[in-house]
């Protein structure tokens, strides 16, 4: 007597495979024709393996009809660059002080080396893609920003000036509408031209949920390094409104570069985007995960 197919294990794979499959039909029927904006942290792109399953869920996206719109970071890689340069990293609230040669160097990393890395990375997925800045077609106009700190020697509130440090305050989507239109999946760095004429270095973050309240997209993701926003004993919180998210920075559970991760989150939420994802870019396919699975990742931001 031989066994049943349905009792093999490679029968029993199979099944699996096509589960997976048929569990993801609803969300592409869903999602088909959205935007989709994903930010890609500099802590996120270590690793060549999953900067490869990270070119494969982008190219994935587009080929089951999202329009998927990658903004990227490079803090860490920009720190590198500065340190063999001999010039030492500061921050505020998590954005980079940035003199007018931190702001050069920026640009040369930012949208010079990661900005092409990743299209060949795409490119080597089977995509089409092209890289810009904010600078691209007027895509971003920056304004110049600082920040109030309290000086606990003083115990007063102190303005820092941040230097070359923006933030988007007009959105020019022509662009990005063309190359989505076109079958090409754009990739930005967050550099963008104030109208004062200089060159201005945004947190990625910000610049992403500024495209992301533009272009109105369904689904905001940000990947990073860590599996979401955690609480004091380090535990993932798994949904987050406005109101616990100025608690928890009020106390200080969220501190340095998770700040404008959730302030752009609440921005992106209250300017219409569906819901904002903080995601765990060291899991493999994270995206497509939480995308096309019942089993969502990471902390989800909603309004
Ligand atoms: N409550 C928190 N939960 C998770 N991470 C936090 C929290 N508060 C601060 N962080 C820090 O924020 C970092 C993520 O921001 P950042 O380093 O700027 O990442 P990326 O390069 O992906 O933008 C984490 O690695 C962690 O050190
Ligand atoms: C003003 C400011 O802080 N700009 C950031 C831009 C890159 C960035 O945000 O990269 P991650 O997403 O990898 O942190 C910086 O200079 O590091």
């Amino acid at each position: 007597m031989t066994d049943s197919p349905a009792a093999s294990p490679a029968t029993a794979a199979l099944l699996a495979k096509a589960e997976t499959l048929t569990e993801a039909l609803p969300y592409l029927q869903r999602y088909a024709g959205q935007t989709f904006v994903v930010k890609y942290g500099g802590h996120a792109m270590g690793d060549p393996e999953l900067a490869r399953d990270f070119a494969e869920d982008v190219v994935l996206l587009k080929a089951v009809g999202i329009n998927p719109v990658v903004v990227h970071g490079g803090g860490p890689q920009i720190g590198a660059m500065l340190k063999r340069l001999g010039v030492e990293s500061r921050f505020v609230d998590g954005l980079r002080v940035t003199d007018a040669e931190t702001a050069r160097i920026a640009e040369m990393v930012l949208a010079g080396s990661i900005n092409k890395e990743i299209v060949a990375w795409i490119g080597q997925a089977g995509g089409r893609a092209v890289g810009i800045s904010g600078k691209d077609a007027n895509l971003v106009t920056a304004v110049k920003v600082g920040r109030d700190t309290p000086d606990t020697l003083q115990g007063i509130e102190r303005h820092v000036d941040l230097g070359f440090v923006g933030e988007p305050v007009a959105v020019d989507r022509t662009i990005l509408d063309t190359l989505s239109g076109s079958g090409i999946i754009p990739v930005v760095a967050p550099i963008a031209l104030g109208a004062d004429g200089h060159t201005y270095n945004i947190n990625a973050d910000t610049m992403a949920g500024a495209i992301a309240g533009a272009l109105g997209a369904s689904r905001f993701f940000l990947l990073t390094d860590v599996a979401g926003v955690l609480d004091k004993d380090k535990r993932l919180l798994t949904d987050l409104d406005p109101e616990r998210i100025a608690a928890l920075k009020a106390d200080g559970t969220i501190s340095g570069g998770m700040i404008p991760k959730v302030d752009t989150c609440v921005a992106a939420v209250e300017s219409g985007v569906d819901a904002a994802v903080i995601l765990d870019g060291r899991v493999p396919h994270a995206m497509l995960l939480e995308i096309f699975t019942s089993a969502g990742a990471g902390t989800l931001v909603h309004a």
